[in-house]
């Protein structure tokens, strides 16, 4: 095994890959000799008067003697000749890798040479460039935080491929492996084909006879489509014909996209064109996450953790409108796509979860514009017209969206399979699974507990049924009555206890006939929906924290704007009241079909209760705030029949009655709820699990705490509150966000 520093290292080349790489060696110490050999005397007389190499040779075989690693930095296409002309030079233990884009001609070269492709060749290729070139161009920090891809074969020696991964993370890059052709398959898609269109868009109007008009008058657009034809024309033939097979099956699949576009421009198909803008601005984004695994959270990155610092004390007062209603929001892109015409939202809630059902639905072939400033415009494609999605469903976070969806996807001509983060695929599925199979879906959960990926084999021929719930849950219920639209005959629901009806009454609103007699929905199977207009009023979910802070801190004086108080969601209204909280409702209204109000919330001595079961299911989003106004209320809260809770983003008795503790207040969890003491709140650090509603209620503690509270793990606030922090602020709230390396 090579020990750090090497004592010599030798580069044949030294463009910007190869000078930026021995800088990068010397800076660091990481070497005591660096000897080159370069086809130009120029580049070695210049790389030796700055220091980058210690001598230079003409004759590649002289640079490699007695050289422990050898980088191989020149052009791809001369990679024959020089393992040819330093083979009889090598030390037997020198580790060989080079830098090429490309990596099966590199390895056939040295299967030409050698008769077999030696254990000490790892080839690799730092993602790197940079459209300028030659020695004067490098850069030591040129590689931080970009990819290095190594592709050793079978027999590639551990220690060399060791040795190479230590060199590159040296330099800050991040080592991934991958095999040699699917290295090439990647990256004609991703860099190859970008940079031929690059150069032939720029020769094609080059050549056209106002060709100088065109340059004059080109703006951003070209200027930044085109950078990357400024890069080094040789490199970029060698590599086009060293990757030929693969490029050219990119240019084919490409050549097919803008056939499709020219076809929608010739013959006037509008949604068509729409629908490949929309899905490829939306894609980019999307697949970022997919590929991290988080949640659909920008603020989420792999690397970094957010947290949460809340300062005591504070009133809280002013006017706010909280963010658009999650559940209304999931709803209206599910049924604005089944519907025939255009539907116009707004008020949409632009937070992870609703947008993983909109880029979902995208997948389904939809053509869905914004959102923007909470509008967004739905082409829908009527109840037939979804289209298989190109992969699995990546909906991150959002329960919802994977339940109703599950019920949607078990009546198309399609398969499908749903995925999500690391808290969705720990949650139940069976719940929603068991009714539909029973209506005839073939359906699949994951695992002895029955969790996500949810894998549907479409074609199913589904049949009505009524279903008895045995818990109160208005995603199964909306999952078994949407899947009841396709379904022959009649679908009922009963619940145990009523359940958020906004299933229901939007349907109504598309034109679809939803009955409900006492406890029970139907539908008929077979309708059809008409767009419509969606006003989604502010989500009472959202207001319910800033409640809770307005009741338990002194002073406070707060008007929450055109919240909707549908009467399946006022739970958190009732149960604070009940408390002795000063909650006056006015300006009631009706909205699309929701009943909206503003709500004027002021501090008021808060004392603890009995929570009434039949509230649990109205409120039930809502405890984890309400556990907070239980700790700032005289005397003792219980909840009782709330089991449901365990199994939400987090389970969010056990989450609380932690978070609580640390924060000296006395909170005993049961197997159904909790038992709070009210009592003064301290300061500490607690962990919200990546639950955005145990981070936002914490936040809210810091209003009655005697010390700052630190919350950690709260990214995904962003997945039902986009900017908590800025409106929680404008009222009152001390709270700043800051991030921090995950350990
Ligand atoms: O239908 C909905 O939009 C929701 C129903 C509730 O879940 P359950 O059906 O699991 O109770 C709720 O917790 C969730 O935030 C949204
Ligand atoms: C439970 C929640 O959402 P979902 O089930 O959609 O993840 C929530 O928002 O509190």
């Amino acid at each position: 095994m090579q020990r750090w520093p090497l004592r010599q290292v030798a580069f044949i080349g030294l463009g910007l890959i190869g000078s930026s790489l021995a800088r990068l060696l010397r800076e660091r110490g990481l070497v005591e000799r660096i000897t080159a050999a370069s086809r130009s005397r120029q580049t070695l007389a210049t790389a030796q008067q700055l220091g980058i190499i210690d001598i230079g040779y003409a004759n590649p075989a002289d640079a490699v003697r007695g050289a422990d690693l050898v980088i191989l930095a020149m052009p791809v296409n001369a990679t024959e000749a020089v393992m040819a002309a330093i083979k009889p030079a090598l030390s037997q233990s020198a580790v060989v890798t080079d830098v090429g884009s490309t990596k099966g001609n590199v390895v056939a070269a040295a299967e030409a040479v050698w008769g077999h492709v030696p254990a000490t060749f790892v080839p690799g290729h730092p993602i790197a460039g940079s459209e300028q070139s030659g020695v004067m161009a490098g850069r030591a920090d040129l590689f931080a935080a970009h990819k290095v891809i190594l592709t050793p074969l079978t027999h590639t020696s551990a220690d060399a491929v060791a040795l190479v991964t230590a060199l590159w993370q040296a330099a800050g890059a991040e080592v991934m492996t991958m095999r040699v052709e699917q290295h090439d398959a990647v990256l004609a898609r991703t860099s190859h084909l970008p940079h031929l269109l690059a150069f032939s868009l720029v020769d094609t109007l080059a050549q056209e006879s106002d060709n100088l008009d065109i340059f004059r008058y080109a703006a951003g657009g070209f200027r930044d489509f085109t950078r990357i034809a400024a890069s080094d024309p040789r490199m970029w033939h060698d590599i086009f014909l060293a990757n030929r097979d693969a490029v050219i099956s990119a240019l084919d699949a490409f050549e097919a996209g803008t056939q499709r576009v020219r076809d929608a421009i010739t013959s006037n198909d509008s949604d068509a064109l729409l629908g490949m803008f929309t899905r490829a601005r939306a894609a980019r984004e999307h697949f970022t996450h997919m590929l991290a695994g988080t949640a659909y959270a920008k603020s989420m990155t792999h690397t970094k953790e957010l947290r949460f610092t809340v300062e005591p004390g504070g009133n809280f007062t002013g006017r706010a409108r909280v963010p658009g209603d999650k559940s209304i929001s999931h709803r209206s892109i599910m049924l604005g796509s089944l519907a025939t015409g255009v539907t116009d939202v707004t008020g949409f809630l632009e937070g992870e979860d609703a947008l993983a059902t909109l880029q979902a639905f995208r997948d389904m072939g939809v053509v869905i514009e914004g959102p923007t400033a909470g509008r967004v415009r739905v082409h829908g494609v009527g109840l037939h017209g979804l289209k298989a999605p190109p992969g699995p469903i990546y909906v991150g976070n959002s329960g919802t969206t994977m339940r109703l969806l599950s019920g949607l996807l078990s009546a198309q001509p399609f398969n499908a399979v749903l995925t999500g983060d690391a808290s969705l695929a720990k949650r139940p599925m069976e719940r929603i699974a068991k009714p539909l199979r029973m209506m005839g879906a073939d359906i699949q959960t994951t695992g002895e507990r029955g969790t996500p990926p949810v894998t549907i084999t479409g074609n199913a021929a589904l049949k009505g049924i009524h279903y008895d719930m045995p818990i109160a849950s208005a995603q199964v219920k909306s999952g078994v009555l949407l899947a009841g639209l396709w379904a022959q005959g009649t679908t009922s629901v009963t619940e145990p206890a009523p359940t958020r009806d906004h299933t229901e009454r939007m349907l109504r609103g598309f034109g679809y006939a939803v009955k409900t007699e006492g406890a029970t929905a139907n539908v008929q199977g077979g309708g059809k929906l008409t767009a419509t207009q969606i006003d989604v009023p502010a989500d009472i979910s959202s207001a319910a924290f800033f409640l809770v802070a307005a009741s338990i801190a002194p002073d406070s004086d707060l008007v929450l704007e055109h919240v909707g108080m549908n009467p399946t969601r006022v739970g958190v209204i009732n149960i604070l009241r009940a408390m002795g909280g000063n909650i006056e409702v006015l300006n009631s209204r009706e909205v699309g079909g929701e009943p909206v109000a503003d709500l004027h919330v002021r501090s008021a001595q808060l004392k603890g209760i009995d929570i009434p079961e039949d509230q649990v299911p109205l409120a039930i989003d809502e405890f984890p705030s309400l556990f907070i106004a239980a700790a700032c209320a005289e005397g003792v809260t219980t909840l009782t029949g709330a089991e449901e809770l365990r199994v939400k983003e987090s389970d969010r008795i056990q989450v609380m009655a932690d978070g609580l503790l640390t924060l000296g207040v006395s909170a005993v969890p049961t197997a159904d709820g909790i038992v709070i003491t009210g009592g003064p709140i301290g300061s500490g650090e607690v962990i919200s699990h990546g639950d955005h509603r145990i981070a936002m209620s914490f936040a809210m503690a810091g209003l009655r705490a005697t010390g700052p509270i630190v919350i950690r793990d709260c990214a995904n606030v962003a997945t039902s509150f986009p900017d908590f922090i800025g409106l929680a602020r404008r009222c009152g709230l001390r709270i700043r966000a800051s991030e921090h390396d995950l350990h």
